[in-house]
C-alpha cells in the first residue's frame, strides 16, 4: 500500500469519527464560517514575479519532525511580514502531526493573507470544516480521487466560497481534469513511493496544462536557481514547506530565497 493509500484510509476513519463527534451542522455556526468572507487564493497568485506558498508544517512521513518547537502562529505572522502571498497549513494530524486548531491559531493572527487547508480531503464534510476554522482554500489531491469525486469537492468547496489547489503527481491524472473547472494546479515533485524530489516533475507535466490555468510546482524546493528556472518556464507559484520551517526565522528564510532568484535572474538578463 502505498504512503497516499494510507493516508488516505486513516483520513476516511478520522471523517467517520468527526462527523459523529461535530455535526455539519454545529460548524455552520462558528463565526468564521458565518461572518467571515473567504480570500480569494487565485488573485493572490496572480502576482509579476513567482507567488510563494508558505506552508507551516511540523512533520512529514518523509522527515519525522522537521520544527521543534513548532509555534503555527507565530511562523505564520513571520511569513506574512515578509511578504508571503499565501500560506498554506497541514491540519492532517496521524502523519504531519497537524491540526484544524492550528488553522483556527493562525486564522485569529493572519487576517488578510490566504489561508490553504492542506489535507487529504475526501468528504464534503471536511470543506465544511475547513470554512469553520477560518481557511479561505483547500487543496484537492486528483491523484487520490476519481475525476467524479475530484468535480464534485471542487464545486462543493466553490459553493463555500473557497478556492482550490489541484494538485497531481503524474501525467495521467490530468485525464480526471477539467480545466473548464479547474483554474490552479499544483504539480508534486515528490515520488509517492521512494519520497525523492524531481522538479523536473512539474515541468514535464504543465506542458500539458492549458495557458490560462495558474502553475504551482510543490515539494522539494530550496534552491534559487531552480525557482528562476521553474519561473522562465511559466510556473507561477512554489508551495514550499520544509526549507522554511528548518530555519530559526522561516520569513526571513522566504526573503533570502526571493532575494537570491531575483538576483540569478537579472544577472542572467
Ligand atoms: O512531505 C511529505 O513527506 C509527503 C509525503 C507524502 C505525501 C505528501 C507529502 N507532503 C505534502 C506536500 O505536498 C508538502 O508538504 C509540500 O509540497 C511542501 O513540500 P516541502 O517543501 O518539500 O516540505
Amino acid at each position: 500500500m502505498s504512503i497516499l493509500d494510507q493516508i488516505i484510509d486513516d483520513t476516511r476513519e478520522l471523517v467517520a469519527t468527526r462527523k459523529k463527534e461535530t455535526p455539519v451542522q454545529e460548524l455552520e455556526q462558528r463565526p468564521f464560517y458565518t461572518d467571515r468572507e473567504p480570500l480569494s487564493l487565485v488573485e493572490a497568485l496572480k502576482s509579476r514575479g513567482m507567488s510563494f506558498i508558505c506552508e507551516v508544517k511540523k512533520a512529514s512521513p518523509s522527515k519525522g519532525v522537521i520544527r521543534e518547537p513548532f509555534r503555527p502562529a507565530q511562523i505564520a505572522q513571520s511569513y506574512v511580514k515578509h511578504g508571503a502571498n499565501a500560506i498554506s497549513v497541514l491540519t492532517e494530524p496521524n502523519h504531519f502531526q497537524g491540526s484544524l486548531q492550528n488553522l483556527a491559531w493562525i486564522r485569529a493572527h493572519v487576517e488578510d493573507v490566504p489561508l490553504m487547508r492542506k489535507d487529504f480531503i475526501i468528504d464534503p464534510y471536511q470543506l465544511v470544516e475547513a470554512r469553520a476554522v477560518g481557511a479561505d482554500a483547500v487543496l484537492l489531491i486528483a491523484t487520490a480521487l476519481d475525476a467524479r469525486q475530484l468535480r464534485h469537492l471542487h464545486q462543493a468547496a466553490t459553493d463555500l466560497g473557497l478556492d482550490c489547489l489541484v494538485e497531481v503527481y503524474a501525467l495521467d491524472d490530468l485525464d480526471k481534469i477539467d480545466f473548464d473547472q479547474v483554474s490552479i494546479l499544483g504539480v508534486n515533485n515528490r515520488d509517492l513511493n521512494t519520497f525523492e524530489v524531481d522538479v523536473d516533475n512539474s515541468l514535464r507535466i504543465f506542458e500539458h496544462v492549458p495557458r490560462n490555468v495558474g502553475r504551482v510546482s510543490e515539494s522539494g524546493l530550496s534552491d534559487p536557481a531552480t525557482l528562476v528556472r521553474l519561473r522562465q518556464n511559466g510556473v507561477n507559484g512554489v508551495l514550499i514547506g520544509e526549507h522554511f520551517m528548518r530555519a530559526e526565522d522561516p520569513g526571513q528564510a522566504l526573503d533570502d530565497l526571493r532575494n537570491e532568484a531575483k538576483e540569478i535572474a537579472m544577472q542572467q538578463a
